[in-house]
């Protein structure tokens, strides 16, 4: 595997810290913790079988936590346009994620940026997807699992191709034991984590966040 090169940056730009996303975050005290501890980036989920789902009312709430700088990100699974418009109605996301099948048409057709999740697996021609998301502003890199997603499950990270035309989000069973050597590998410009910093589904452990946090700062030395 040769490690992502940073889109955004030319190969002489001095080393930049790696963002960081919470995501599946149901609770006040988490968003809270989460934003104290550094997050970048905290996700949302809109997708009703996830035991991490919020509703919009919950998600309201939620977002009125959020300080400045922090990105909120809204996590779909196949909606339908209706689904995403009426959330984004009443809540003010930054960013918007589709961790199914969404084709290019979909992603592309709101009034915010996207992230495009990818459940790698052996012999996915990743370049050629990536190719069909040119106005992803990321892509999220997750294993490929028999759930949509906050699966814990890690993926061969050696699956990655160099030049992915842009910035990588990598995700899927990270915890503050892998994460260090993960960006280490691959370079990512952020990763993403949910099952691996929780007490329980939707319940996130103060002292895993606190870790994961510490691993990741690690991981970029
Ligand atoms: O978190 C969920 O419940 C979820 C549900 C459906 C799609 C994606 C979901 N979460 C995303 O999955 C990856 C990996 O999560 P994990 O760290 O392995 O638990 C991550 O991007 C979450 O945003």
């Amino acid at each position: 595997m040769s490690q992502n090169p940073d889109p955004q940056n030319s190969n002489s730009a001095p080393p930049r810290r790696v963002r960081v996303k919470i995501c599946g975050l149901t609770r006040s005290e988490d968003v809270r913790e989460a934003c104290r501890l550094g997050a970048d980036a905290l996700g949302f989920v809109f997708y009703p079988p996830s035991p991490r789902a919020v509703t919009i009312a919950q998600a309201e709430a939620l977002l009125a936590e959020v300080p400045p700088f922090v990105t909120t990100v809204g996590l779909f699974v196949n909606p339908t346009p209706d689904e995403v418009e009426s959330v984004l109605e009443r809540v003010p996301l930054d960013l918007l994620q589709f961790h199914g099948d969404e084709p290019p048409e979909l992603c592309r057709r709101f009034a915010r940026p996207y992230l495009k999740a990818l459940r790698v697996r052996p012999g996915l021609d990743l370049l050629e997807l990536a190719r069909c998301y040119p106005d992803a502003k990321g892509l999220l890199l997750d294993a490929d699992s028999a759930v949509w997603g906050g699966s814990g499950r890690a993926f061969d990270w050696n699956l990655i191709p160099p030049g992915l035309p842009c910035p990588v989000v990598l995700a899927g069973g990270l915890t503050p034991e892998t994460v260090a050597e993960a960006i280490a590998r691959v370079r990512p410009w952020a990763v993403d984590v949910s099952s691996g910093v929780e007490a329980a589904k939707g319940i996130k452990c103060p002292q895993k966040m606190a870790a994961f946090f510490a691993a990741v700062t690690r991981g970029m030395r």
